[in-house]
């Protein structure tokens, strides 16, 4: 059986979400994530040090007793209230990480994120002078651009903008999904990265929306067109330390996405490695997915490499249909079909 031993992964992009349901999603992030950035789109969401550090408080109140021990790395959600006295208190905690860009209206639970870019430079620039990188839901909002298109325009309309103005600043354009970012990111300097998920390397617009609509699939950034899909994967397997991981694992319950307006996210996290394996061996390129997952993520964020490591088989086991998820059930990205990896 072939076996590939890998230094321990971290996932620079996931959704724990809250209460009840922190008890599952903490589990399956703590399969074998030595760290794992832990997205702030609460309601209401993580706006300073002290809500930081009271959501972390129950994020380790969830972790199990016995095996790897995870380590949420939070992250701030930046609102047109946000003071450069926040950034400041956050970058000298050991708590806070990054702060979270929303365009307010983007993206699930976004309502409360920033309506004028221009209005949070202040903010920016405290971020780039303590070293704070600015993590981005990186696609425009306004109703009259296409879906497909949002984060395109995004990237021309304010991220070569942001990059110009604050040369410094340690940005990641978060769950990257096109060509156009791809280009992005490799032509800006070493501060600028991204991070990219199992779900856009794995599929494209046509198995969402091809022989049957797909909700399970539906997530923002929505996944657009193979040849997009294609140059995520170039990216990812090139051995560029500017792509790393970032699950963007969203749990929504089962009922809240079979339905008439569904909600967006894919639910990753109960075999996030075993995904990105299988992305990485599909492109005859699986010697490049430890760098990928265990390597660049720590070093952009300036923190040691894990030192321990983990095993995974190549095994094909069918993935459940239905999960947990607090009261509620959730079907997790691939449910009910077979997955070629698993942990050792
Ligand atoms: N990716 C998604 O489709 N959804 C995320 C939000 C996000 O990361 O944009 C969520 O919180 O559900
Ligand atoms: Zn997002
Ligand atoms: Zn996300």
């Amino acid at each position: 059986m072939q076996t590939l031993e890998i230094t321990r992964p971290d996932d620079w992009h996931i959704h724990l979400r809250d209460g009840e349901v922190l008890r599952h999603t903490v589990a399956d992030a703590s399969r074998y994530f030595g760290r794992v950035i832990v997205m702030p789109n609460l309601t209401p969401p993580v706006r300073n040090l002290a809500e930081a550090t009271a959501y972390r408080q129950r994020i380790e109140q969830a972790l199990p007793s016995t095996g790897n021990r995870l380590q949420p790395l939070m992250v701030l959600y930046l609102t047109d209230n946000t003071q450069p006295g926040d950034i400041a208190a956050a970058a000298a905690s050991d708590v806070v990480y990054a702060a979270k860009l929303y365009p307010a209206g983007a993206t699930t639970n976004s309502d409360s994120g920033v309506t004028n870019i221009e209005k949070l430079y202040p903010v920016l620039e405290s971020m780039e002078k303590h070293g704070l990188p600015l993590l981005v839901h990186g696609e425009v909002t306004d109703a009259e651009i296409d879906i497909f298109d949002r984060e395109a325009q995004f990237i021309d309309r304010y991220l070569r903008q942001i990059c110009k103005q604050f040369p410094a600043l340690k940005l990641v354009l978060e769950h990257i999904t096109t060509a156009d970012a791809v280009q992005f990111v490799s032509e800006s300097g070493d501060n600028v990265a991204a991070t990219i998920t199992a779900h856009h390397l794995l599929y494209n617009r046509n198995h969402m929306l091809a022989g049957g609509i797909r909700p399970h699939y539906y997530c923002l950034p929505i996944l657009k067109r193979n040849t997009h899909q294609q140059a995520l994967i170039a990216a990812a397997s090139s051995g560029s330390p500017k792509f790393f991981l970032g699950t963007d694992s969203a749990p929504h319950a089962r009922n809240r996405k079979e339905t008439s307006c569904g909600c967006a996210g894919c639910y990753t996290a109960y075999a996030a490695i075993e995904l990105y394996a299988e992305a990485f061996e599909t492109a005859g390129k699986l010697d490049k997915l430890e760098a990928f997952a265990s390597f660049y993520g720590p070093d952009f964020y300036g923190l040691p490499r894990n030192s321990d490591s983990i095993i995974l088989q190549k095994k094909s086991w069918i993935a459940p249909e239905q999960l947990p998820l607090g009261t509620d059930t959730i079907y997790p990205l691939r449910g009910g079909e077979q997955l070629h990896w698993q942990l050792a």
